[in-house]
């Protein structure tokens, strides 16, 4: 049976991908949290702090956790020579830098978001923008729980980079991400972010496509965490035996 590693095994999204492992026919290796306490999964699997015991132990590893400790993921799975899926946002230019390193080593996958919806609607939103050309204004609004600590939120950013392929734009140097005062007017052909946070929301994103007297609005609601941890054990399956590269959830799920 194939076995599994959760990075940040005790968090919302460790405990959630936990829950559904045992429905994808999975067991749990361990996992590893800041601190080293209890277990988890039916079978009772060590939580540790220790990132290379664990990518010796699982065949498949999971990380949602925290930035900092993404260099240390990867570096044990590289040594153990083990696939990963990245689903911790919050990242920088020097940790994609990272992740593109070892992925000349091993598969990985990372995403803002393993919800099939999501990468349904980043399809969808690259279509409008290409189609409807830049004149069409774009801002995205994202709301999530009162605990999230980044924002843009990854799948934000997730679909401001669908919106910027359809436009054949860079999206770091097109980017709004901070209204406040006199901010003068709408820089042409930027892309907005705002983002809302506040009560137990798992996740809602709206993407409004803005021109001279009508809108479009493409968005996508999660009611709860389960569908980002089964979009997670799927594409952890689909990373098994896959060669060195980085893929992506449209690979994975056909899009
Ligand atoms: N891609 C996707 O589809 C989704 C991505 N996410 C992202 O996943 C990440 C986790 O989210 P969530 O579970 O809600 O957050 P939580 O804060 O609930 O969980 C994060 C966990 O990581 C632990 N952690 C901190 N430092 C380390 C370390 N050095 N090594 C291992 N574990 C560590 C934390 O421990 P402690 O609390 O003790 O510090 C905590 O248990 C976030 O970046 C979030 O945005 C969330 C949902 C879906
Ligand atoms: O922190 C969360 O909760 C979530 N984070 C991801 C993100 O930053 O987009 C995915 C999901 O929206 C929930």
């Amino acid at each position: 049976m194939t076995a599994i590693g959760i990075f940040g095994a005790r968090g919302r999204m460790g405990q959630a991908i936990a829950s559904v492992a045992s429905d994808a026919g999975l067991t749990i290796a361990g996992g590893t949290d800041s601190l080293a306490q209890g277990t988890i999964g039916a079978e009772g699997a060590a939580i540790t702090t220790d990132p290379k015991a664990l990518a010796g132990q699982a065949d498949i590893l999971i990380d949602f956790s925290v930035p900092a400790a993404l260099d240390a993921h990867l570096a044990a799975c590289v040594e153990a020579g083990k696939p990963l899926l990245i689903g911790t946002t919050g990242l920088e230019g020097h940790h994609h830098d990272a992740i593109d390193q070892a992925a000349s080593r091993i598969a990985v996958l990372q995403t803002g978001n393993t919800s099939l919806g999501v990468n349904l609607l980043a399809a969808l939103v690259k279509e409008a923008s290409t189609r409807l050309g830049d004149d069409w204004d774009i801002e995205i609004v994202e709301m999530h729980h009162r605990h999230k600590v980044d924002a843009p939120s990854g799948t934000a950013l997730l679909l401001g980079q669908a919106a910027a392929a359809g436009r054949n734009i860079d999206l770091a140097s097109h980017s709004e991400r901070g209204r406040d005062g006199i901010t003068g007017a709408r820089k042409a052909g930027d892309i907005g972010f705002a983002s809302l946070r506040g009560g137990s929301v798992a996740g809602d994103h709206l993407v409004i496509l803005a021109g001279d007297g009508e809108r479009i609005e493409l968005g996508h609601r999660a009611e709860n965490r389960i569908i980002f941890a089964r979009g997670a054990i799927r594409a952890a399956q689909w990373l098994a035996g896959k060669a060195p590269g980085r893929y992506a959830m449209a690979d994975v799920l056909g899009l």
